[in-house]
């Protein structure tokens, strides 16, 4: 497995969607799950920006993750976001016989990902919500990274400027030269 990490607007999701498409691996999207169940309760914590809670998002990542059984490999987008779910994360490796190969830590100062999410113009993406997404980020970053770090899972931090597909190439180059692809 392939985590991209990152605040809202960075572009995990663009990147984690081109890198799937051309290695032919599967996107797992744990927003893009969540907004397809359609849960009323659910999408309604997601539009204030909050995160949704821990038994719904492990449930939908942990189904999700044992139907792909014959996927070569997975990209994780939006989870873990919290402590407890990295820990779920790493908890459950065994169970679901994969491990997280690399997570990728994509940097975009603030000024430009408050310019992307205004481009973006989704649903969820008010003021407010975005306000709400940011802070949980910036709270939340350090203790993922630090347990991540402690299970002597690969972090590498790539900067998220610039085009889509500038952006791709240095995904791609730190794959190649951890022999990921
Ligand atoms: N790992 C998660 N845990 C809990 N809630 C989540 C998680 N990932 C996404 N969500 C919910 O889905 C919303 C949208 O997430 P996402 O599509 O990843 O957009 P963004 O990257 O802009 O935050 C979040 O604001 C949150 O409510």
């Amino acid at each position: 497995m392939i985590v991209f990490f990152g605040p809202a607007g960075a572009g995990k999701s663009v990147q984690g969607q081109i890198l799937a498409a051309r290695m032919g691996w599967r996107w797992l999207s744990a927003g893009q799950l969540l907004r397809d169940t359609k849960d009323v309760a659910l999408l309604h914590v997601m539009h204030e920006g909050k995160m949704v809670p821990h038994e719904a998002i492990t449930k939908i990542m942990g189904e999700a993750i044992s139907k792909s059984a014959n996927i070569n490999q997975l990209i994780l987008d939006g989870f873990p976001r919290l402590l407890e779910q990295a820990k779920w994360l790493t908890d459950s490796q065994p169970a679901h016989g994969r491990s997280v190969a690399l997570v990728i830590v994509l940097e975009v100062p603030r000024e430009e990902l408050l310019k992307r999410l205004e481009i973006r113009g989704r649903a969820d993406d008010t003021p407010e919500a975005i306000d709400e997404r940011l802070k949980i980020y910036r709270i939340e970053m350090y203790p993922v990274l630090n347990y991540l770090t402690e299970q002597n899972v690969p972090i590498v931090h790539i900067d998220g400027t610039g085009s889509v597909g500038q952006v791709h190439d240095r995904v791609v180059a730190e794959l190649t030269s951890r022999e990921l692809v």
